[in-house]
């Protein structure tokens, strides 16, 4: 297991030769992006779409196999360099510990050819003052790595301690271990369709989950794949998709989504025929959600407006998919190990309640509220409703019930509740495991009196 990033780590700033050896700029781009979500806290998706723009397609998705290999091993990768370095990461050098991760990520968990991945990584440390001196030690720990090979991989937690602690505490040791380990795995690419399901399985050679969502494997470019320049399906992990299912929406249904871009329970709540108001604080992501509105032939109601403080309705439905740490989604999002600490999650959970208060008045009496979280954390999830059922007297929990939307009974907690983790949906012996798992979400919901 692990302790928080490094705050030194700095990225190269000295002049690049002309003629790069191959395959040196996609490293760059890889190591540079590593550095800016361990230094800066920044999303990764955000830094590599900067950092690779003047890339190949071919070279940018390496570049971030690259980096998201390296954030999704970084615990064990970060162990593993440890038990080599004798004197620890360089002080004030810390660049040299991405270049030995970026490297020995390709190594041990890609196909990439051990001296290209070795090679890179020594030039790469040419680059800068701070680095060139250790060109030798990066030289000689990566092919130390390359001739042992996983064997000597330690035995550690790909995620900081705090938080596979935090999840030991919520779920129990061995839980904890399973999720850590399952959230170190890649994610399949699942999607909702707007009808059709088994059709569209067929045609796109997915799979149909119980609960409504197509599940592929190595499906590439998804803009490339049939139904999407006709809008007939959008990405959504299948968990993701289960809270607007919880609020069975239907024509005639007038439903507030209170926290929507980019708007995948919008689209959901829409397809289904409800007249939907998606509101959101943030302009640039209401924007995504227009344009996502856009090319899947769907409406809303779009309001810019902060959920804590917003007043309109009443309506039959109220869907929270609240902010959140998002830690359930780290296969997907890898960064979100090293830029999240208990410090965000305790601020997240305060906004989480403000938002809860203010949505609960906006439901019809006998209408729905459903509250979501993308969160393993359980002040993020079931103390949020512990606490809002505490405070106020008008609502009560309507229970899930397994079945209810493919929803399994080893998702749903005694209270009734849906908590999906990693680990659910394991898949039948002899299987690709590729296709099992689920982000992990909270989905509560409650009817007003
Ligand atoms: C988990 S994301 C929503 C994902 C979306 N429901 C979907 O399915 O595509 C949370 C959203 O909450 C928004 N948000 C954060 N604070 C907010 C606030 N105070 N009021 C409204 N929206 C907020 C963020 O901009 C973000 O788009």
């Amino acid at each position: 297991m692990n302790d928080a990033p490094d705050a030194s780590r700095r990225p190269s700033r000295a002049p690049r030769p002309s003629a790069e050896a191959p395959g040196l700029a996609v490293r760059r781009a890889a190591a540079d992006a590593v550095d800016a979500v361990l230094e800066k806290g920044q999303p990764l998706e955000e830094s590599l779409d900067r950092l690779t723009r003047d890339l190949e397609d071919r070279d940018r998705a390496l570049a971030r196999m690259i980096a998201a290999t390296t954030l999704r091993k970084f615990g064990s990768l970060k162990a593993l360099l440890r038990t080599l370095l004798e004197r620890g990461v360089p002080a004030k050098a810390s660049r040299v510990e991405t270049l030995l991760a970026i490297g020995a990520a390709q190594i041990l968990f890609m196909d990439v050819p051990d001296h290209a991945a070795v090679g890179t990584s020594v030039a790469l440390a040419g680059e800068s003052p701070a680095t060139a001196g250790f060109k030798g030690l990066v030289n000689a720990v990566l092919r130390r790595i390359a001739r042992e090979g996983r064997a000597i991989l330690p035995d550690a937690a790909d995620q900081p301690n705090w938080m596979v602690e935090g999840w030991a505490g919520a779920y129990g040791g061995e839980a904890a271990q399973a999720i850590s380990k399952a959230l170190a795995a890649e994610a399949p690419l699942d999607l909702t369709v707007k009808s059709e399901p088994e059709n569209w399985a067929e045609r796109l050679g997915g799979r149909l989950l119980p609960t409504g969502s197509i599940r592929v494997l190595d499906a590439g470019n998804v803009t490339a794949l049939a139904g999407f320049p006709e809008g007939a399906w959008w990405v959504q992990d299948a968990a993701a998709a289960l809270p607007a299912r919880l609020l069975h929406p239907a024509p005639g249904m007038h439903i507030a989504d209170l926290c929507a871009a980019p708007g995948g329970k919008t689209a959901q709540l829409a397809a289904a025929g409800a007249q939907v108001t998606a509101l959101d604080r943030s302009a640039p992501r209401l924007k995504r959600l227009r344009q996502n509105l856009e090319r899947l032939g769907l409406t809303a109601e779009i309001v810019e407006a902060d959920a804590a403080r917003w007043k309109g309705g009443p309506f039959d439905g109220v869907l929270i998919d609240a902010p959140c740490s998002a830690t359930g989604t780290i296969r997907r999002h890898p960064d979100v190990a090293w830029t999240k600490g208990p410090a965000d999650i305790a601020s997240l959970a305060g906004l989480q309640s403000r938002i809860l208060d203010n949505a609960a008045s906006l439901v019809k009496p006998g209408g729905v509220l459903v509250y979501s979280t993308c969160s393993l954390e359980p002040e993020e999830g079931e103390r949020q409703i512990a606490e809002l059922l505490a405070r106020r007297s008008d609502l009560v929990r309507d229970p899930v019930v397994p079945g209810e939307a493919g929803i399994a009974a080893e998702w749903i907690n005694a209270a009734g509740e849906v908590r999906t983790l990693p680990t659910h949906m394991p898949v039948g012996e002899g299987e690709d495991p590729r296709l099992g798992g689920l982000d992990g979400f909270f989905a509560a919901r409650l009817r007003r009196r």
